[in-house]
């Protein structure tokens, strides 16, 4: 099997951010959404971008961000990629993409197949398309609950690239998910964390080493 992107989000302390970068995360995530226990000031986020820089991608995660508060986390921090995790439209994501000059993750919420047709839109303006499970319906935080939905409904996906996978992932799921929904791409939270916000240098070495392993296994 072909290499696995992986992605480990929410890193909000430089030892963790130090464990995800050397463990080999292709990408690593920061959450700029005050609602999160994840959320990382601008100044934070600028002294733990500077620990991935050239060495991990880094991902600016946002939810519905207006575009003067994108362009100020893309000139402090200076991220790879972001990822829109709310409801931006494809136009909106399109505007962002040329203004920034940068590379979009669209997170797609999920619990059902219907709702990977929205997916749709966004495949022309955003390199990544992830599928993530739809929050709790009493929550007003749109990802990062640990919420794992049926991933084998990704695995008829008719996209013209490959898709990232998230929602519920751990350690000791993730190569099932990624054999049950065909995802080249996967991005994990809560599933390295030892408790809500509190990330697991230990628990992100699992992950990638889970990842990895899975790549060995013959198709
Ligand atoms: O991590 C957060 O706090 C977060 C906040 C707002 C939107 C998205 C968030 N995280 C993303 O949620 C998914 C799944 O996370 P989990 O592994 O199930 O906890 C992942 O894509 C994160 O990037």
């Amino acid at each position: 099997m072909s290499r696995i992107l992986i992605k480990i989000c929410g890193l909000s302390t430089p030892e963790t951010m130090e464990a995800a970068v050397d463990a080999g995360a292709d990408m690593v995530g920061l959450v700029f959404f005050p609602k999160s226990p994840r959320h990382v000031s601008l100044s934070d986020a600028c002294r733990l971008a500077d620990i991935a820089r050239g060495r991990s991608q880094i991902v600016a995660l946002s939810v519905d961000m207006d575009l003067p508060s994108l362009q100020r986390i893309n000139e402090l921090v200076r991220p790879d990629l972001f990822q829109f995790h709310g409801q931006e439209t494809p136009e909106a994501c399109a505007a962002a993409r040329v203004m920034l000059r940068t590379r979009i993750i669209k997170a797609i919420g999920v619990r059902e197949a219907a709702d990977l047709d929205a997916a749709l839109p966004y495949v022309t303006v955003s390199e990544h398309i992830l599928f993530d499970a739809k929050p709790p319906k009493d929550s007003d935080v749109p990802g990062g609950h640990g919420v794992a939905y049926d991933w084998s409904l990704l695995k008829a996906l008719d996209l013209p690239r490959p898709f990232m996978l998230s929602g519920g992932l751990d350690p000791a799921n993730v190569a099932t998910a990624i054999a049950t929904s065909g995802a080249r791409a996967v991005d994990v939270s809560s599933g390295v964390e030892r408790a809500k916000g509190v990330k697991d240098s230990e628990l992100i070495r699992a992950f990638v080493a889970a990842v990895r392993s899975a790549e060995d296994v013959k198709e």
